[in-house]
């Protein structure tokens, strides 16, 4: 299977982004019946990515027909340049939903390195798949990409027979069981670093500042992440689910209810999120919880200096930019204030470029940026990694959507070690804040108990 699915031996194939020879890669596509997309990336000795969007799209992809890779400050750039080598001259022959598109990510900071968990994950990192199936409202299509028509169709006929061999559906099951976690920062080594953010923000250094945690949980057997994944889907239908491994090292993956930024064309739309309460026992608690996030004072000078960013962000770039009016997004866990921006280009983009702009938010990082990053490099006792940094796809006409990588865990062998944090401003207590961030881990610690 791993042949025709583009498993590892088709790494081989995998062009560099150089563009040096000249010859576009090329795609082709047919219908499929329905298939199970766990079982598509089941075997994690290849490159596998998922991608599940709220609004319907769905992608896996298997093997490498390009890699695209960076690092450092300009690493945005980079890719940038690299894309366009990539899918200069693109031939595909299928319908636009089931195009080839690269997927992977950023580290959250400029200076990155892949080690320790994070091994295997560079700075910025991006793969089109040798083998991609697309589920949307348009059907279920699989694409095969490879360097000439007649590999592809060939790949795509191997391909489409294996595929007839897997199950149309996975049982997903249930966790692997939490033998032991441990913190990377225990309450009093945390109420010390919230005293220190907010000694800053006194100082007027300081607006705010997102400080994360980082939990490590060891299982008790082994971890399916397509199964946890699916699991995920279940409870949180409503946000991004996604998972990207190369085979060699561990597999990232979570379900953020984050959008960083989606773009068609001149179309972009984001959102601000940021301020978090509980869910309640019953609707009135409920509904207790969201009149305290809808009216404190701190809760809406936090997320405003969300909003009010991506508006500065966005508006050299833009032609025409729309805040709409704040909503509650209300998860299975937790529940957060959230304002959709959008926004229409005033010259023609690359998503990349967005994202550059956009990351990190200060939903995220905070306010000055460059002040927020040096706290969160000096204080936080773990490497953020892809934590909390865009992740998602982009196509060759520069078009993509990006989902912000919280609510996520990196898994190696028996250990998943999950990240979440949370916005400081003036008036944060400690207590609360780390009670916030004990709810950002469930989402995906609950699918491993
Ligand atoms: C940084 C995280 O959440 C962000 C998104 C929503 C609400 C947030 C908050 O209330 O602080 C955070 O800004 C995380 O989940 O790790």
């Amino acid at each position: 299977m791993d042949r025709t699915l583009g498993g590892r031996q088709l790494a081989g194939d995998a062009r560099p982004a150089d563009g040096r020879d000249g010859v576009g890669l090329t795609s082709r596509s047919r219908e499929l019946e329905d298939v199970s997309f766990g079982a598509v990336v089941e075997a994690d000795d290849a490159c596998r990515v998922q991608w599940a969007t709220p609004a319907g799209l769905e992608v896996v992809g298997r093997g490498v027909a390009a890699r695209l890779e960076a690092r450092g400050p300009d690493r945005f750039d980079e890719i940038r340049t690299q894309a366009e080598a990539t899918f200069d001259g693109l031939d595909h022959v299928g319908p636009d939903v089931a195009r080839p598109r690269a997927f992977g990510g950023f580290s959250f900071h400029d200076g990155h390195d892949a080690g320790g968990v994070w091994r295997g994950f560079e700075a910025a990192s991006f793969v089109v798949p040798a083998v991609l199936v697309t589920r949307s409202d348009e059907g279920t299509w699989l694409t095969a990409v490879a360097d000439d028509a007649a590999d592809a169709t060939r790949r795509l006929e191997e391909c489409h027979d294996r595929l007839l061999e897997l199950p149309a559906m996975r049982p997903s099951g249930s966790g692997p069981g939490v033998a032991a976690t441990r913190r990377t920062t225990t309450l009093d080594s945390w109420r010390a670093q919230v005293d220190r953010a907010l000694e800053r923000i006194d100082a007027g250094d300081l607006t705010k500042v997102v400080l994360a945690q980082a939990l490590s949980v060891d299982l008790e057997g082994a971890i399916d992440v397509p199964a946890t994944v699916e699991r995920l889907r279940r409870r949180y239908p409503n946000c991004y689910r996604f998972l990207v491994g190369d085979g060699t090292s561990g597999t990232f993956f979570g379900a953020p209810p984050e959008r960083l930024v989606s773009k068609r064309g001149d179309r972009v739309e984001t959102e601000a999120l940021a301020g978090s309460v509980p869910r309640g026992e019953t609707p009135e608690e409920d509904d207790e919880h969201v009149e305290r996030l809808l009216d404190s004072e701190k809760f809406r000078r936090e997320h405003g200096l969300v909003v009010e960013a991506i508006r500065d962000q966005l508006a050299p770039l833009a032609s025409e930019l729309a805040v709409d009016d704040r909503t509650i997004r209300r998860l299975a866990t937790i529940q957060h204030l959230r304002t959709p921006i959008a926004a229409t280009l005033e010259a023609d983009r690359h998503v990349l470029e967005l994202v550059e702009a956009l990351h990190p938010t200060p939903a995220v990082g905070g306010v000055p940026p460059e002040t927020a990053l040096e706290t969160i490099r000096e204080t936080e006792s773990f490497d953020r990694g892809w934590y909390a940094a865009p992740i998602g796809w982009f196509d060759a006409d520069g078009d993509g959507e990006f989902a912000v990588g919280i609510r996520s865990g990196v898994a190696t062998d028996e250990t998943v070690t999950l990240f979440a944090g949370n916005g400081i401003v003036a008036d944060s207590d400690p207590e609360e804040e780390w009670e916030e961030i004990q709810l950002k881990f469930r989402p995906v610690l609950d699918e491993l108990r």
